[in-house]
């Protein structure tokens, strides 16, 4: 079997096992990213939740442009739903809000609840904030499933490891959750990340400037070289002239985001052999750069251009229905 077919074989095997859980419990916590949250979040989700409270918590709110945050609020709020938004890993507010919310859960007795959602996106540090110091104390609770550890938070349980969904990689999700580190390098590789980054972030104002700002931080420790005339980097070259169509990586594009990574590189000291800048190890450095928020806080996606209604909603995605909440 090859890398994708193991891959694949990985995440069903996740989704049969999410399906497991969520045979067990009244109320599902899923965690989407809040710079991409249409993308970071599993189109088969909403079919699995039935009529169970279904709550969505932006996980890196922090890292997301906070206007197009908003902008995403606005359009759940427009259709009756609510998500919560941190502003750091288990933000505290985020928290009390969530376990209110979680309280509240319609159940027999104690709600039992899951936090899922896509591979990095965030869960386990949330489900550690929920948990709180209780975690260190869990224990099988009876009647449940034998193995599934449930942490009594008081006012519900919660099940000690949370549900990995399988992300959809067609067309630009592929590099949107690359690029924010959703998946490994073997599916997306850092320079078409790096182009597509390039090329979506292209056009927003603060982008170059920030680019610029980042590119000239680490300026100090390059060594001039003598010999390479281009090696007295200026501006980093106008991201905008890389982009094509947003969220496609034309080849007409590529020259311009080849130029953009090489003055990265020789601002960065990323050289090859003789002197050459080194793109992959550029492409890879301005990645994780983005990742960490390092260049500031950018969004990946707003909710006019992909979350419809619009011929982009895609049936059974979930795409028109963020949160199939019953709350
Ligand atoms: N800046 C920021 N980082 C976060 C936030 N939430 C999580 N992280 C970071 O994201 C990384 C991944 O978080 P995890 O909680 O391990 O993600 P996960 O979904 O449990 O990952 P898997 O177990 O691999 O599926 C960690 O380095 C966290 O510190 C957030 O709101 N803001």
């Amino acid at each position: 079997m090859g890398e994708g077919g193991a891959l694949k074989g990985h995440m069903a095997r996740a989704l049969r096992q999410v399906r497991r859980y969520l045979a067990q419990v009244d109320a599902v916590v899923e965690v989407a990213d809040a710079r991409a949250p249409f993308t970071s979040r599993s189109p088969q989700l909403a079919e699995l939740v039935g009529d169970r409270l279904h709550l969505l918590v932006l996980s890196r709110g922090d890292l997301a442009d906070p206007q197009v945050t908003r902008a995403w609020m606005d359009w759940w709020r427009g259709r009756g739903l609510e998500p919560l938004v941190g502003e750091g890993p288990a933000d505290p507010r985020l928290v009390s809000r969530l376990r209110r919310r979680l309280a509240q859960a319609p159940a027999a007795f104690k709600p039992r609840v899951i936090v899922v959602g896509l591979p990095n996106v965030g869960k386990s540090t949330l489900l550690n904030g929920l948990a709180g110091r209780r975690r260190a104390r869990v224990g099988a609770q009876p009647g449940v499933t034998r193995g599934r550890q449930w942490v009594d938070v008081g006012a519900f349980w919660l099940l000690d490891t949370p549900g990995v969904l399988p992300p959809r990689l067609g067309g630009t999700r592929r590099l949107v959750l690359g690029a924010l580190g959703l998946v490994g390098p073997e599916v997306a590789g850092a320079e078409e990340v790096a182009a597509f980054l390039i090329e979506r972030l292209g056009d927003h104002p603060a982008f170059q400037a920030a680019l610029d700002r980042w590119a000239t931080a680490a300026r100090a420790a390059v060594r001039p070289a003598d010999d390479d005339p281009d090696r007295s980097a200026g501006a980093v070259p106008a991201a905008g002239a890389a982009a094509g169509r947003r969220g496609t990586a034309r080849p007409r594009g590529r020259p311009a985001v080849e130029a953009v990574l090489e003055q990265l590189a020789r601002r960065r000291g990323l050289l090859g052999p003789g002197g050459r800048p080194d793109l992959h190890r550029a492409a890879a450095v301005f990645v994780a750069a983005f990742r960490a928020g390092e260049l500031g806080r950018f969004s990946l996606e707003r909710p006019d251009a992909v979350a419809g209604p619009s011929p982009a909603d895609e049936p059974g995605s979930g795409a028109g229905d963020p949160v199939s909440s019953s709350e």
